[in-house]
Parts: structure tokens; C-alpha cells; sequence
């Protein structure tokens, strides 16, 4: 009721993000066929990365400059090695000492350009740091501003759970990439490139040398992660699927305990982390025999034989200096880790295509537009006009046209899973129809800014939704503003107010932390909560359906106060709870099949079906039947709320 209200008043309406807008619509990821194909998934991971990273791409590319320069910088303590090397040798073939005033300088050179590199180098960190944590910011206030004006009915457990996924461990994958990847990658590229153009400088032999056998290990490396894209694609949907089915068992853990199927339940969840463990070993252990060889090529003491055996028989042949052959040997040695350090990288890259690929999904959400400017409600009657909803290929609400006059209660009844829930929420705006329009006063409700929208339309839904803060902010969700007294008195009104003053903090008492509620409890301060809003329109979901009789009777008081003057859409989920309703509309499968009073109705096949199924031999005979008349009246006393 309030919640959505309260961050739709902050949040900016996405640009061209409105619902139906076809270019964006046609724009969305089908998440469920890249899992299936994860080259295709990997190709479109790299386009949204791109898409999200465009905001910083700027602040990125200077971290590259400045991790490049540091890079270059690399390359000095080997000029330097080579230029200590040549004074020593020729100072000892002069048999005499080394000028120390030089010495000094190339030590000071020496020591200025690792200081620099550093400078430079945590420069660009700095600088990415920066870009990760605004990057952070935009995409967080997209993701708030899009969830504000995404359609209420799109929030299913479902999407939740990606949220919840996107906001804890996407942002963060996206961390790596965005304030490490660029500094580490530009650095291990550029510094071995430097180091080997330095290491032909001194000798192009030596030079040729220093990468003699990185041929044979890019070869190896190639091939064991040929694959490498495309698995890491299918790791991630692997792995999802596992958290899934980790989150299912979770929070379905209290059904699946009280019956006793905790094993099932848990079988799935190992079932999938079998194939997961399956899939990784099957992958892992091929590369693992084939990047233990790659790097056995290139491991310290292959390279320091290959480098100082060559190199001496190069100093024997004259062609070079032991200071030459030490210091192209040293180059040699730090050239893996570089490439070490460009393939830890590009896999970050590649798991962070599958996060971005979510962000950029929850991002193109479509979002129910609403204008600024607020609408003069003379009246408040709801009208709907020829509304259709379905869900997917479900179609929930067929062609409904229905008015609920202003100040009367309406009563929908039809069996489970006949569009009663749908067509009541279509009033609050958890969707716009398909087909159709729903209208307040004669507004359609598309044109209701959603602040607007929430002052006018209340509801108490069977789940009261409290938040885990005070009684007091609880009751006054949807108008922050309340005062003390108006909180009282719709507490009073939601016959709660005693029991509030009963808890230790009172009016102050944190839920869910200082204490918990029994069910009944909790509808009574929904109540108030719907009471302290007091909208015009009140839609209620036959809020007693499931609490003992104790509750249901001070429920139903507080029900009575609240539908007072109001005009009321009850989802009704027994035919008993509805007689009083000045209208009872019958729906069947999406479709108004009758309505009328309960008087009315009496006699019409759909209703009496409903009678019979809840309570069997006490459906109502028609207004002038003695015993379904009787037994009738005696409910109407019991049901007036409705
Ligand atoms: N989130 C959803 N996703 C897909 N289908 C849905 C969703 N919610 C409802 N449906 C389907 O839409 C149809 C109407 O459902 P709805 O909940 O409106 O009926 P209902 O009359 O309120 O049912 P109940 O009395 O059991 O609450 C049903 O076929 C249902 O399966």
C-alpha cells in the first residue's frame, strides 16, 4: 500500500522504460534460452557489460593510460641492471674503481621510476576505485528507480529472489571488473611487451630467447581453454540453478518439515549440486592436466636453463655481455606471471558477463508510467470497462465490465483460480490490463500519479506484510505524516489499541525483534494501517479467512469501522461471508457469470454451485424459499461487513 508509494515519490520514472514500449520490450534478455545456449549467453554477457560499464568507460580508459605508463616504468630496474652491469665491467677491465657519483645516479634513477610506478600505478587503482563506486550509485538508483515503477504484480517470488541476487552478488562480480580488471590487464599487457622490447634492444637474440618457449605454452594454454567462454556461460547457469534450488528448500523448509519431506526436498537440491560437481569435474580436470603442462614450460628453472645456457654460449661466442644474458634472463622469469594475470582476468570477465547480463535484464524491466501532474476526483466509483489480464499464456481476466458505485460494498466470489484476486488488484495498479481500462471517478487509473493512486486506494491483504520496524511506522506506512492521535485512534478503531499498550515498548516496539504477532493480531494492524490512510477505495482480501474465531470476531469490528463509507472490493472466499454485500459478482474462469444480491442470486447455477461446495446442503432456495430464506437473513447478520 505505502511501500511502493514511498520510493515512487523518490524515484524518477526510468526513461523510455514504460510498459509496452516495443523497442525496449523486443530489447529484454530471454534468460531462459541463453541458458541453453552459452555461446550465445557469453556473446550477449559482452554486450551488456558494455552497456553498463558505458557510463565510466571515460574514467576507465585513464586508469588504463595511467596503468600502462606505470607499466612502461617496468622496464627500469633492467635498464638499470644493464647500465650497473656495463660501469662494473668497465671499471674492473680499467682495473680501476667504478665512478660512485654515476653509480649514485643510476641508483637514484632506479629508485625515482619504481616510485613512480607506484605513484602511477596505485593512481590507477584509485581512479577505478572511483569509477566502481559511482558506477555502484547509477546502478543502484536504476535498479531503485526501475523496481519503483515496475508493476506491483511483477515482484512474485521469483523475481525477489533475482533482485535479491543482482543487488548482493552481481554488484559485486561487477566490483572485479570494473575496479581491478582494467589496471591489472593494461599492466600485465603492456609490461611484458615493454620487457621484451627492452630485452630485444639489448640483444634481439637474447631477446628471442627470453619468450623461446612461450610459443609452445600459448599453443598448450590455447587449447585447454578453447572452451573456456562457453563453459564459464555454463557454469554460471549451472551454479544458478543450484542456488536456486538451495533458496526453494530454504524458504519452503517449514511445509516441507511439517510433511515430512525434508529427504525430497533436500534430494533435489543435492541432485543439482551432484550435476554441478559433475560438470565442474568433467571441465576442471582436462584443463588442470593441460595448464600444469603450459606452465611446466614456463616454470622458473626451465627458463633460467634455457636463458643462461643460451645466453653463456652467447657470451662465449662474443655476441653479448654476462650483464646482458643476467638481465634478459630476469625478464624471462616475470614474463608468466603477466600472462597469468591476463587469464585470471579475462575468466573474471567472462563470469562477469553472466552478473551484467542480469543487471541489464532487471534494468529493461517495464515500468507502469504515471504522470506528475494529481487528477480532481469529483466521485469515487470504479469502473471497469472490458478489462483483459493474463499472465504469460494465462488468460486471468476475460472481458470484465463492472461498476462499483461509490460508498457500496462488492462482494467477488467464483472458485479457486477464477480471477477474483487479479481483477481486485488491477484496482490498486499491480498491472495495467492487457485489454480495457479500469477508472476512478471517471479517471482512468493510468493517469493517476501513484502517489495519488495510494491515497485513494487502500487494501488489507490476506499476508498483513509487516515490516520489521515500529507498531507505530507499521500503522503509519501509508501516511508517514500521522499524527500520534490520528495513529491512536485508527488503532482504537482497529480494535488493537489495548493489546499494543500491553507489549513492552508500546507504540515503540520493533516488530519481529521485541516480539511477533499471532495472525490476527497482525490483520488488526493492517487495518489500522488501511485506516489511517482512510482511502475512499478499499480493497480487502476476505482478511478472516484463516484466523480463529476470537480474532475473527474483533477482526470483524475493526472490519465494519473501516468499510464505512467506502467503496469496497471483498475478495470472498465463502459464499457465507458475502450476503451482506450490496453486490456479489460470480466470476468463472476470468468471466462475471452473474451478479446480483444474495437474494438476487439465489437460484443461479454458478452460485449455488459455490454454496454447495463450501457449505453442502445449506445453499440459499431464492427470496421466497422459507429455508434458504431464513438461513439467509440469519448470515446476512454475520456477514454485514461484506
Ligand atoms: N503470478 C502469477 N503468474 C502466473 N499465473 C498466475 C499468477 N497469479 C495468478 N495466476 C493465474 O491466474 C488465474 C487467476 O488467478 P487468481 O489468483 O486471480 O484467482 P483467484 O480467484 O483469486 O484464486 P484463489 O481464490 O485461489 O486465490 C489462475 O489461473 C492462476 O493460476
Amino acid at each position: 500500500m505505502s511501500a511502493p508509494q514511498a520510493i515512487a515519490e523518490r524515484a524518477p520514472v526510468p526513461q523510455d522504460r514504460e510498459r509496452g514500449d516495443a523497442p525496449e520490450d523486443g530489447d529484454r534478455f530471454d534468460l531462459a534460452a541463453l541458458d541453453a545456449d552459452p555461446r550465445a549467453k557469453d556473446r550477449a554477457g559482452r554486450a551488456a557489460m558494455r552497456e553498463l560499464l558505458r557510463p565510466v568507460s571515460g574514467t576507465l580508459m585513464l586508469g588504463r593510460v595511467l596503468s600502462g605508463l606505470s607499466a612502461v616504468l617496468a622496464v627500469a630496474p633492467y635498464v638499470a641492471l644493464v647500465d650497473l652491469g656495463a660501469q662494473l665491467l668497465t671499471a674492473w677491465n680499467a682495473g680501476e674503481a667504478p665512478d660512485s657519483a654515476r653509480l649514485m645516479l643510476t641508483v637514484n634513477i632506479l629508485l625515482a621510476t619504481f616510485l613512480g610506478r607506484l605513484v602511477l600505478y596505485f593512481l590507477a587503482l584509485g581512479i577505478t576505485h572511483f569509477a566502481d563506486a559511482r558506477l555502484g550509485t547509477i546502478l543502484r538508483d536504476r535498479i531503485v528507480a526501475t523496481l519503483a515503477h515496475a508493476p506491483l504484480s511483477w515482484f512474485s517470488s521469483t523475481n525477489s529472489g533475482r533482485v535479491r541476487k543482482v543487488i548482493q552478488d552481481d554488484t559485486r562480480t561487477l566490483h572485479t571488473l570494473v575496479a581491478h580488471a582494467p589496471v591489472e590487464t593494461t599492466s600485465a599487457t603492456v609490461m611484458p611487451l615493454a620487457l621484451f622490447a627492452y630485452a630485444m634492444y639489448v640483444d634481439w637474440r637474447l631477446g628471442l630467447l627470453a619468450v623461446a618457449t612461450f610459443p609452445l605454452y600459448a599453443i598448450l594454454q590455447a587449447y585447454s581453454m578453447r572452451d573456456m567462454a562457453t563453459k564459464t556461460a555454463e557454469m554460471d547457469t549451472r551454479l544458478s540453478k543450484v542456488s536456486a534450488m538451495m533458496v526453494e528448500f530454504v524458504s519452503g523448509i517449514t511445509v516441507v518439515k511439517a510433511f515430512g519431506q525434508v529427504g525430497k526436498a533436500h534430494r533435489s537440491y543435492s541432485r543439482a549440486a551432484d550435476e554441478f560437481a559433475d560438470f565442474y569435474l568433467a571441465w576442471v580436470s582436462p584443463l588442470m592436466r593441460g595448464s600444469a603442462l603450459s606452465m611446466a614450460v614456463v616454470a622458473p628453472s626451465v627458463l633460467l636453463l634455457v636463458n643462461l645456457a643460451g645466453g653463456a654460449a652467447m657470451v662465449g661466442a662474443g655476441w653479448v655481455g654476462p650483464a646482458d644474458v643476467v638481465t634478459t634472463a630476469l625478464i624471462a622469469l616475470v614474463l608468466p606471471a603477466s600472462v597469468e594475470v591476463i587469464g585470471t582476468s579475462s575468466w573474471a570477465y567472462q563470469l562477469a558477463g553472466a552478473s551484467a547480463l542480469r543487471i541489464v535484464d532487471i534494468l529493461r524491466t517495464p515500468v507502469l508510467a504515471a504522470p506528475a501532474g494529481e487528477v480532481d476526483l469529483a466521485r469515487h466509483d470504479v469502473r471497469f470497462d472490458h478489462v483483459r489480464y493474463s499472465y504469460g499464456d494465462t488468460l486471468a481476466v476475460d472481458d470484465v465490465s463492472l461498476v462499483l458505485k461509490e460508498g457500496t460494498t462488492t462482494a467477488l466470489i467464483g472458485p479457486s483460480g477464477s480471477g477474483k484476486s487479479t481483477l481486485a488488484t488491477l484496482v490498486a495498479r499491480f498491472d495495467d490490463p492487457d485489454a480495457g481500462s479500469v477508472s476512478i471517478g471517471g479517471a482512468d487509473l493510468r493517469s493517476l500519479p501513484t502517489a495519488q493512486l495510494y491515497r485513494t486506494v487502500a487494501f488489507v491483504l490476506q499476508d498483513p506484510q509487516l515490516l520489521r520496524i515500529s507498531v507505530r511506522d507499521n500503522i503509519a506506512l501509508g501516511r508517514p505524516d500521522a499524527s500520534e492521535e490520528d495513529i491512536r485512534a485508527a488503532a482504537r478503531e482497529a480494535q488493537i489499541d489495548d493489546f499494543i499498550m500491553t507489549l513492552p515498548q508500546g507504540y515503540d516496539t520493533v516488530l519481529g525483534d521485541d516480539t511477533s504477532l499471532s495472525g490476527g493480531q497482525a490483520q488488526r494492524i493492517a487495518i489500522a494501517r488501511a485506516l489511517v490512510v482512510d482511502a475512499p477505495i478499499l480493497l480487502l482480501d476476505e482478511a478472516t479467512a484463516f484466523t480463529d474465531p476470537e480474532s475473527e470476531a474483533e477482526i470483524q469490528r475493526a472490519l465494519d469501522r473501516l468499510v464505512e463509507g467506502r467503496t469496497v472490493l471483498v475478495i470472498a472466499h465463502r459464499p457465507a461471508s458475502v450476503i451482506g454485500a450490496d453486490r456479489i459478482v460470480v466470476l468463472d474462469r476470468g468471466r462475471v457469470v452473474a451478479s446480483g444480491t444474495h437474494a438476487e442470486l439465489a437460484g443461479e447455477p454458478h452460485y449455488e454451485a459455490l454454496w454447495d461446495q463450501t457449505s453442502p446442503g445449506a445453499r440459499p432456495r431464492g427470496p421466497a424459499g422459507d429455508e434458504g430464506t431464513d438461513r439467509a437473513e440469519g448470515r446476512d447478520g454475520e456477514g454485514d461487513h461484506a
